[in-house]
């Protein structure tokens, strides 16, 4: 039988859980100073660096000794002109922190009432997320909030958490705020947390980590398939799924949704497939973006690979290398969506 990991599940639930508190309620007073825009041209967030702090924080006193590959960095925040948006995180942080314990979680952990930290303290959690990754020993991956666009937008995002041993993705979390709980209940309101322990299956919760789902994904036939993929066309190619969609024979229009909620709801019986190919060359793929969601599907009985069949490497550092999309889905689908992007490609290729 394989490892349980059962405190790295306990520690990285609770995680997930306070910075989901967190992201959730600073989106209500966010204010458009709170927004900065990164090197690469894309937005970050008090919401993100703080949740950031507050999981590595947890992380580190936790499992001092395991490194980690978080998307953030505080470099900006180290600046003059970060000191107002610092301030804010520090608080942010620090609320999250030091929420009263919930049934589970340890005050060895760094978190309860009393147990604020410095400025410092939290900078530095923020910048233990620069590890390199690489394909050996014990590593956590933190996406403080995947989807930022949506987040913004006051769509779906997630607060993402994984570990990693050995480059094999053992433990996977992921935080859905603003995910109905059921998508056919609306009564049952939104904020799931979906948890995954390689070998030991996937499951849906409550924000609160009430009422646990065991999942499963279910069968899919063409005329009931339709393809979860990103909001922002810049990010997946819109018409080659188009194309994918259309040599399968699915009639549905795609499911678009911003961040892994697209794994969680895939792993729970939505949509039946997700398929991720790049729109252009030079953009390689975060191993944050993908190692949560990826055991969250093969937990729940699915396959994730890149176009070409292969298995995500998540041992090649810091992104998964060159880039080949990503297909997700149920077994059987998955064979039939891998066979028809090979054959859109070659369509593409002929026409070129
Ligand atoms: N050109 C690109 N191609 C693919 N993914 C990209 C991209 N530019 C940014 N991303 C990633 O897409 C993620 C969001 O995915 P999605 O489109 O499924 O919501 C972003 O995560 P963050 O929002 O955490 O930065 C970012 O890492
Ligand atoms: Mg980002
Ligand atoms: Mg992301
Ligand atoms: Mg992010």
């Amino acid at each position: 039988m394989s490892l349980t990991f059962a405190t790295e599940k306990q520690v990285a639930v609770a995680a997930v859980r306070r910075a989901c508190l967190l992201t959730s309620s600073v989106f209500n007073k966010l204010v458009k100073n709170e927004t900065l825009t990164k090197g690469d041209k894309s937005p970050v967030t008090v919401g993100d660096y703080s949740a950031q702090a507050v999981i590595s924080t947890i992380l580190q006193h936790a499992f001092p000794a395991d490194p980690i590959v978080g998307e953030e960095d505080a470099a900006d925040l180290r600046v003059d002109s970060g000191a107002n948006l610092r301030d804010r995180i520090i608080t942010l942080a620090n609320e999250a922190l030091t929420g009263e314990l919930e049934l589970g979680e340890n005050s060895e952990w760094g978190i309860g009432p009393g147990q604020e930290k410095t400025a410092a303290e939290l900078l530095d959690a923020i910048d233990r997320g620069n590890h390199s990754g690489g394909s050996t020993g014990r590593m956590w991956t933190i996406d403080p909030i995947d989807g930022t666009k949506g987040f913004l937008r006051g769509e779906q995002y997630a607060v993402c958490l994984s570990l990693i041993v050995n480059a094999q993705v053992q433990v996977g979390v992921i935080g859905c705020p603003n995910l109905p709980v059921n998508p056919e209940k609306p009564e049952f309101g939104q904020g799931c947390i979906f948890v995954a322990v390689r070998g030991h299956g996937a499951e849906q919760m409550s924000l609160s980590g009430a009422h646990p789902t065991p999942l499963r994904i279910p069968a899919f036939t063409s005329s009931t398939l339709s393809f979860l993929e990103s909001v922002e066309a810049a990010h997946s190619s819109h018409s080659f799924n188009d194309q994918v969609s259309s040599l399968l024979g699915i009639t549905h229009s795609p499911i678009r949704m911003d961040s892994q909620a697209k794994y969680g709801c895939l792993a729970r019986g939505e949509g039946g497939a997700y398929l991720r190919m790049p729109t252009g060359v030079g953009y390689q793929e975060k191993i944050w973006d993908h190692a949560p969601g990826a055991i969250l599907i093969e937990e729940a009985g699915g396959v994730v690979s890149d176009s070409r069949g292969d298995p995500l490497n998540f041992g090649l550092g810091r992104t998964l290398g060159e880039n080949y999309g990503v297909v997700a889905a149920g077994k059987d689908v998955h064979r039939r969506v891998l066979d028809a992007v090979q054959k859109a490609r070659a369509e593409a290729k002929s026409k070129a």
